[in-house]
C-alpha cells in the first residue's frame, strides 16, 4: 500500500473498508481524496483477500459532503492531483465496474457529490441520523450524468427532481421509504451491520455475484456517455461567474444571488 492522507483502507474477514478521512471538512473530497479512493478501490479489486467493499466516512457527522467547496472558493479548483486532472468520473466508474459488491455505510450527511457516491454503491445502509440530498444548484455545480439520471432510476423522476431542484436534505426514514437506502440502523451498529451484510455476501459465489453486478449495471451503462457530456459541461460551467457565486457564497456563509444569471 502507498501512503494515504485523505482516506484509510483496511481489510478483515474478506471485506475492505474504505473510509474518507477528512472529518474537519465533513469528509468532502478534493482531487487528492479522489485519487486515493480510486487507488483503494483498485487495490480491493485486485486483492483475492477481498470479496466485498464498504465505503464510509470518518466520525459521525458526515459520510461525504461532496466537493470541498472551501478549497474551490479559495483556489478555483479542487486542488492538485496525481495526473493534473480531477478524476471524479473515473471514481464513479470504479464503483460501478469493480466486480465486487460495494456497500455504502452512510454514517452522517451524504450531500452533493458525496450523495452521488452512495447512490452508485450497490447497497446503502444508513445510520438513523444520516441525511441525504443534492446541493449543486445552491453552490454552483451539478452532476447531470449518473448523479441525476441514475438517481431517477433509483427513486423515480419526481423525487430525483425534488432533491436536485430544492436542494433540501431528507432524513433516513424518508430515504428508506423512497428506496434510496436498503436499511437504517442505530449509529453505533452501522459498521457492524454493514460487516454482517458483507459476511453474508462473502459466503456466496464470487463469480455469480460478479455476473449479477455487471448485469444490473448493463441496463444503465449508456449513462456513461451522458456522464462524459455532463462533466464536459461542468468543466466549462465551473469557470463562470455563476458557478463562482455559488462557491463563494458558501464560503462566506451567505445566501447566493443568482438572479443576474437568468436567461
Ligand atoms: C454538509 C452540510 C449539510 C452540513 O451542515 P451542518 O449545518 O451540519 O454543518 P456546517 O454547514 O456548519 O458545516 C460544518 C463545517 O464543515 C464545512 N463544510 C461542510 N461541507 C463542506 C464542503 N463540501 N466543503 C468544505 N467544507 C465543508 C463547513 O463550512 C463548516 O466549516 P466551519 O469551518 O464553518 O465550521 C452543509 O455544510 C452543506 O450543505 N455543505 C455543502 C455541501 C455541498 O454543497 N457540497 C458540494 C457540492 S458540489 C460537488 O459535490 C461536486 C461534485 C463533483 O463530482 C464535481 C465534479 C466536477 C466539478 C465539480 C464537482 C462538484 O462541485
Amino acid at each position: 500500500m502507498r501512503e494515504l492522507s485523505d482516506v484509510t483502507y483496511e481489510v478483515s474477514d474478506g471485506t475492505a473498508v474504505i473510509t474518507i478521512d477528512r472529518p474537519d471538512r465533513m469528509n468532502s473530497f478534493r482531487g487528492q481524496t479522489v485519487d486515493e479512493l480510486i487507488y483503494c478501490f483498485k487495490t480491493a479489486w485486485a486483492s483475492k483477500d477481498v470479496g466485498v467493499i464498504i465505503l464510509t466516512g470518518a466520525g459521525d457527522r458526515a459520510f461525504c459532503a461532496g466537493g470541498d467547496v472551501k478549497e474551490r472558493a479559495e483556489t478555483g479548483s479542487y486542488g492538485p492531483t496525481e495526473w493534473g486532472t480531477f478524476e471524479i468520473e473515473r471514481l464513479h466508474r470504479m464503483i460501478r465496474d469493480v466486480p465486487k459488491p460495494v456497500i455504502a455505510a452512510v454514517n452522517g450527511v451524504a450531500v452533493g457529490g458525496g450523495h452521488v457516491l452512495h447512490v452508485l454503491c450497490d447497497l446503502s445502509i444508513a445510520a438513523e441520523h444520516a441525511r441525504f440530498g443534492q446541493s449543486g444548484p445552491k453552490v454552483g455545480s451539478f452532476d447531470a450524468g449518473f448523479g441525476s439520471a441514475y438517481l431517477a432510476r433509483v427513486i423515480g423522476e419526481k423525487r430525483a427532481r425534488q432533491l436536485w431542484y430544492l436542494c433540501e436534505l431528507i432524513d433516513a426514514p424518508t430515504a428508506l421509504s423512497w428506496g434510496l437506502v436498503n436499511e437504517v440502523t442505530p449509529a453505533a451498529e452501522l459498521l457492524s451491520t454493514a460487516r454482517e451484510w458483507a459476511a453474508k455476501i462473502n459466503a456466496k459465489s464470487p463469480t455469480a455475484l460478479r455476473f449479477l453486478k455487471h448485469s444490473f449495471n448493463a441496463d444503465t451503462d449508456h449513462l456513461s456517455g451522458l456522464s462524459h457530456l455532463a462533466f464536459d459541461g461542468l468543466d466549462v460551467f465551473s469557470d463562470t461567474e455563476e458557478a463562482a457565486e455559488g462557491a463563494t457564497a458558501f464560503a462566506e456563509k451567505r445566501a447566493p444571488d443568482f438572479t443576474r444569471f437568468r436567461r
